[in-house]
């Protein structure tokens, strides 16, 4: 089912490398630790680079997977499914959150279309790596049918080379577009992690308790329908075509050791996957923020990433993403420009008295 080795072919973080970046970054100009969570990104900035970076991380792209999602029709979002295909018509036009972000943020903007149930027009921004009109409904049957998840996965690979080709980038963040698709990331959340569906629901768009009931039952339908476990069981049972195809992106990214940059809740759902393919994937992403959805927090946990902000979001279309390009690139300016004491010729830490 999968074509390629993943596991050979993503080269893990070597830690000597590792090591060596933190050794730098506690001696340069400021007192050890003082820049907390901009001191470990750099230090994983580094590793990914095989030493300090070469560049400031300034060419930067925003990839949003989009797609439609079969379970929307029992009523689990607060939005009708059409908002998908007409929210990827608000980032083309350029009138989104995440286009005025984009611009705060000197990055690119691209859309991928994994399985949006309109047909879309062609536009220069969107990447048509269309796989179907919207999963099948995860509370009745599986969402994807488990033959068709190496081909789901090959687009994400697909988008992900076309994103590259159409504007390279040194960084590349991910977010997602998809009414119901905090249901399915509920259902891979509660898959891998093993906690209580009641811990994964969240209300998404901002659903009503009636909704939410719904939507737990939903989870439960198909948790109920996975016996294996595996990560193809889990995404075929749960979907969504652009969450199977941003855990697609995750690894390409990984095996050009490119930093991808995770948004929200859905995006971690995709690493889940991602990290089950090929763990060592999972050192070359960055979580950007830990986003309201309260299942967030233990899907970040499961994938051992720390989040870089937590500012109250839980928009999607890598909104949380876009703000953390930013710091990537003051991380990275940190490791290049900023001497060291011996360097600068700045007196070191007092020893303590004894
Ligand atoms: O990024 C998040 O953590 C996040 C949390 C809640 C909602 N969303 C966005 O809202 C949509 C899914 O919400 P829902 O209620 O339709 O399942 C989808 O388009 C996501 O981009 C995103
Ligand atoms: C309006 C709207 C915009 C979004 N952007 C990402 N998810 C979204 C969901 C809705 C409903």
């Amino acid at each position: 089912m999968i074509t390629r080795d993943w596991r050979a072919e993503i080269a893990p973080i070597d830690a000597a490398v590792a090591a060596a970046g933190r050794e730098r970054i506690d001696n340069l100009t400021k007192p050890q630790g003082s820049l907390g969570k901009i001191e470990t990104l750099a230090v994983r900035l580094c590793a990914i680079a095989g030493g300090i970076p070469a560049h400031a991380y300034e060419r930067r792209t925003i990839l949003i997977g989009a797609a439609d999602h079969g379970v929307a029709e029992d009523g689990v979002s607060a939005y009708p499914p059409e908002v998908t295909a007409q929210m990827v018509g608000g980032f083309l036009g350029e009138f989104a959150a995440i286009n005025a972000f984009a611009r705060a943020v000197r990055a690119e903007v691209y859309v991928a279309d994994f399985g949006v149930r309109a047909k879309l027009a062609a536009h220069p921004r969107l990447i048509d790596v269309h796989c179907g009109y919207g999963t099948a409904n995860l509370a009745r049957r599986a969402a994807i049918p488990r033959h068709d998840l190496g081909y789901v996965l090959a687009a994400g690979i697909a988008a992900y080379d076309e994103a590259a080709e159409r504007a390279p980038f040194d960084v590349l963040a991910l977010g997602e577009m998809g009414i119901a698709n905090t249901t399915a990331a509920a259902a891979i959340v509660a898959a891998f992690t093993g906690k209580p569906v009641r811990a994964v629901v969240g209300r998404g768009t901002g659903i009503d308790d009636a909704r939410l009931a719904v939507k737990i039952a939903a989870v439960e339908k198909a948790l109920a329908r996975i016996e294996d476990f595996t990560w193809e069981q889990i995404a075929s049972e749960a979907g969504g075509y652009e969450i199977v195809g941003l855990a697609g992106a995750i690894l390409s990214a990984a095996r050009a050791r490119i930093p991808v940059v995770l948004d929200g809740y859905i995006v971690a759902a995709a690493a889940l996957i991602a990290g089950a393919i090929a763990p060592q994937a999972l050192d070359y992403c960055v979580a950007a923020h830990r986003s309201q959805e309260p299942g967030h927090a233990l899907a970040l946990e499961a994938l051992g990433l720390e989040p870089l902000f937590d500012l109250d979001l839980r928009l999607g279309e890598a909104s949380g993403a876009a703000l953390a390009l930013p710091l990537v690139e003051a991380a990275a300016r940190m490791v290049r420009e900023m001497h060291t004491f011996a360097e600068a010729g700045v007196a070191t830490k007092e020893p303590d008295p004894t």
